[in-house]
């Protein structure tokens, strides 16, 4: 198995308080991976240290090695590439206040793509493959923020794909919708994960066993146990893993 992360010997500090410790994990390559764990553990502190969004937080200092490909992020890497090819869908979905077809086109044209013929080209790919091409290709031109949240997320999944990126970060993407959304948005992140990495915080055990391949669980800053996802449910290692799956703390 190819990692396409990987990480070692993290750690993290807002200010005083040490938010990651000691994480290491390797991610694999064209699998999904589950973030798992009670609120405020860390799961999405460590999921935008691997884009290096943390380096907007002031006073947030990290240690540790994070190689994407084998290469340190936080060394030479140019931090516009990084996030070029490792991309994030957020909780809330997030249009920006433009039409369709300028959310999708925006990314790229910041890259460099001006031909209107490659930019529509990129644009209808980007809705097909984020599923939402059949319901928006009649009204490119109007306003984004006139869609349904469902509809909303899936076009935010169609602007991280436009880039092009290798790796998508998921932070809770469904848990603003409703089971209708929640399960297209699920069957799409399945669709991707033949042509990308994706690795996804969740608050729902339901949705980790039915999407993904590996699940990492933390506990207060800490990686408590990760492995292959039916594993993990069917046969905790730790008593912290099983107390939490079965609903006993969290
Ligand atoms: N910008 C920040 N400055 C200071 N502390 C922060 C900051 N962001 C997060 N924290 C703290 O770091 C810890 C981990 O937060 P994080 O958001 O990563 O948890 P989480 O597991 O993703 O939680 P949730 O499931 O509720 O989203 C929490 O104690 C939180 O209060």
């Amino acid at each position: 198995m190819g990692y396409k992360f990987t990480v070692e010997k993290l750690d993290l500090f807002y200010g005083d308080f040490h938010a990651l410790k000691n994480i290491n994990m390797n991610i694999p390559e064209n699998k999904i991976t589950a973030f798992i764990g009670p609120s405020g553990c860390g799961k999405s502190t460590f999921l935008k240290s691997l884009n290096r969004m943390n380096d907007l937080v002031e006073g947030c200092k990290i240690t540790g090695d994070v190689r994407l490909d084998g290469e340190d992020i936080y060394g030479k890497m140019d931090v516009n590439q990084l996030r070029k090819r490792v991309g994030m869908v957020f909780q809330k979905p997030n249009p920006f206040p433009m039409s369709i077809y300028d959310n999708i086109a925006y990314g790229p044209k910041t890259h460099g793509i001006h031909s209107k013929s490659k930019l529509d080209e990129i644009v209808e790919t980007s809705l097909k493959q984020a599923a939402i091409w059949d319901e928006v290709k009649d009204r490119l031109k109007k306003s984004a923020l006139g869609l349904s949240g469902g509809q909303q997320q899936r076009l935010c999944i169609a602007r991280a794909l436009a880039v092009n990126p290798e790796v998508i970060l998921m932070d809770e993407p469904t848990s603003a919708l409703d089971p209708i959304s929640t399960s297209k948005i699920e069957d799409l992140v399945i669709d991707l994960k033949n042509d990308y990495t994706i690795i996804m915080v969740t608050h729902n055990m339901q949705q980790a066993t039915r999407v993904s391949d590996e699940t990492v669980f933390f506990l207060l800053g800490e990686v408590i146990e990760s492995g292959n996802t039916e594993q993990l449910f069917s046969l905790p290692q730790d008593k912290r893993t099983e107390d939490y799956i079965t609903g006993r703390f969290g």
